[in-house]
């Protein structure tokens, strides 16, 4: 039986469709504190809408959310305050250089400055940003815009953090080092959902993973419950194939293959 009081965010039969596309389609799932929950599917599964629907970005058309116990769409700004975001676009803030953007950041949130100031200073050192700390965001290259918008997103120590594809562009100790950051943060109970089109990412980071294909959630559990599920269909597949079956790729890039071995003469 489910403890409810342990759940940060609670999705239940979530419904959301632009014009003739059906983005989310009566999606369900909840994550735990302390839990990296990954939502993994291919492009346009809807992960993206998932994530703006939970933060009150987008109006969902049936179902419900909870974040911390509150309705999105009321609740905006308070959500805002338990939740650090990183969105799948680059940093908006272009024309501030990150001290700016802190600092603006900081002045919003209503941060302490005696606590936040070296808080960030171990945040640039870890994840190797101190030298583009006065360099203006829009001349940074994408994997350092990506560094600044993490740091962003943590810097009031939020309860909740929700990351939209974080890893992209980032170079392989940052990687690292983002793993860490949020392998720390569960660890003081905080929540975090990820969400990522890579299979062996959501593999490495996450503690429960939900695939999803058009909208629709088509598999969940830990990997080691996906990994069962896929032996118990008797099929000699590993859980890249079972993936790629589910979210209805394996036909489509057996084929691929073959046209491309065709055109390239191979
Ligand atoms: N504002 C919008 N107007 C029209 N269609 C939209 C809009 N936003 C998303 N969609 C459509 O909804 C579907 C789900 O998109 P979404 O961005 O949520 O997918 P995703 O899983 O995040 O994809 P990706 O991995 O490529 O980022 C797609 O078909 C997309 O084209």
């Amino acid at each position: 039986m489910e403890n409810y009081e342990n759940l940060t965010i609670k999705v239940e039969k979530l419904s959301k469709s632009f014009k003739e596309v059906q983005a989310v389609n009566d999606l369900s799932f909840h994550i735990k504190k302390g839990e990296i929950y990954g939502l993994l599917g291919p492009n346009g599964a809807g992960k993206t809408t998932t994530i703006k629907l939970i933060l009150g970005l987008l109006e969902p058309e049936v179902g419900n959310i909870s974040v911390l116990g509150l309705d999105p769409e009321k609740n905006e700004i308070e959500i805002k305050n338990q939740v650090g975001y990183v969105s799948e676009e680059p940093l908006i803030y272009k024309s501030l250089t990150p001290k700016e953007l802190f600092n603006f950041i900081a002045s919003i949130r209503k941060l302490d400055g005696d606590k936040t100031t070296p808080k960030l200073a171990q945040y640039l050192e870890s994840l190797s940003a101190v030298e583009y700390y006065e360099r203006l965001i829009s001349t940074l290259s994408r994997g350092n815009k990506q560094k600044i918008q993490i740091i962003a997103a943590i810097m009031h120590d939020p309860e909740i953090l929700i990351m939209d594809e974080p890893l992209t562009g980032l170079d392989a100790k940052s990687v690292k080092v983002v793993k860490e950051i949020l392998e720390l943060h569960t660890n003081r109970g905080g929540a975090v959902l990820f969400s990522t089109h890579i299979m062996e990412i959501a593999e490495d980071i996450c503690d429960r993973i939900g695939i999803i294909n058009q909208g629709k959630m088509v598999a969940e559990g830990t990997m080691e419950t996906l990994k069962q599920s896929v032996s118990a269909m008797g099929e000699n597949l590993d859980l890249e194939d079972i993936f790629l079956k589910l979210t209805e790729q394996d036909d489509s890039i057996n084929h691929i293959i073959e046209n491309l071995r065709k055109t390239m003469n191979l």
